[in-house]
């Protein structure tokens, strides 16, 4: 459902586990970062409000969404965190670099994510302009970063359930 569609923060508190057992590693890229800013506050206060510990999760920034690959990488290499959530907002510019980088981040964060059989959550925007970013992180299409974070504790949950 394409997001216009649909406000992103809108779950009910039915349809997200307790984030309670779960650690959480956070990676920000620092581009656009007064959209990234806001992304990270949705998941924090999300992970918060269902249940996490704040002392569970660690939070860690990177220069830009390319980087969100290899910040989850070193973050599950630790085997501390359940589930990693990459947040990143790219914006298009004059030339490709955009196809490049979005391409590299939503391939490398899977790559990542089977690796170490851990949950990384895609929580990048990657937007024609800073408007359509500015309505997706607290503005009128809710926050990526809340969705990024029940998703997290969504898959959290699933792969406790499932593990041998
Ligand atoms: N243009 C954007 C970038 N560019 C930087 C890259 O992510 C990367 O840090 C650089 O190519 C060095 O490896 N990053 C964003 O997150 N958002 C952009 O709009
Ligand atoms: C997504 C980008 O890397 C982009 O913002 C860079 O801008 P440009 O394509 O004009 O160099």
């Amino acid at each position: 459902m394409a997001t216009h569609l649909k406000n992103l923060s809108d779950f009910s508190g039915s349809e997200i586990p307790s984030a309670a057992p779960y650690r959480f590693g956070i990676v920000v890229a620092e581009w656009n970062a007064e959209i990234t800013n806001a992304l990270y506050q949705g998941a924090y206060n999300s992970l918060i409000a269902n249940g996490a510990a704040a002392g569970n999760i660690e939070t860690y920034p990177v220069p830009g969404s390319f980087e969100l690959t290899s910040g989850a990488d070193i973050l599950l290499k630790t085997g501390r965190f359940d589930a990693v959530i990459c947040l990143g907002c790219v914006i298009q510019g004059e030339t490709r670099h955009f196809d490049f980088i979005c391409n590299a981040v939503a391939n490398g964060i899977s790559n990542v994510s089977v690796k170490y059989s851990k949950p990384v959550i895609f929580g990048v925007l990657t937007t024609d302009n800073q408007q359509q970013a500015i309505d997706r992180a607290g503005g009128k299409h809710g926050n990526k970063g809340d969705e990024a974070a029940f998703t997290a504790i969504k898959m959290a949950e699933l792969a406790k359930t499932l593990e041998a």
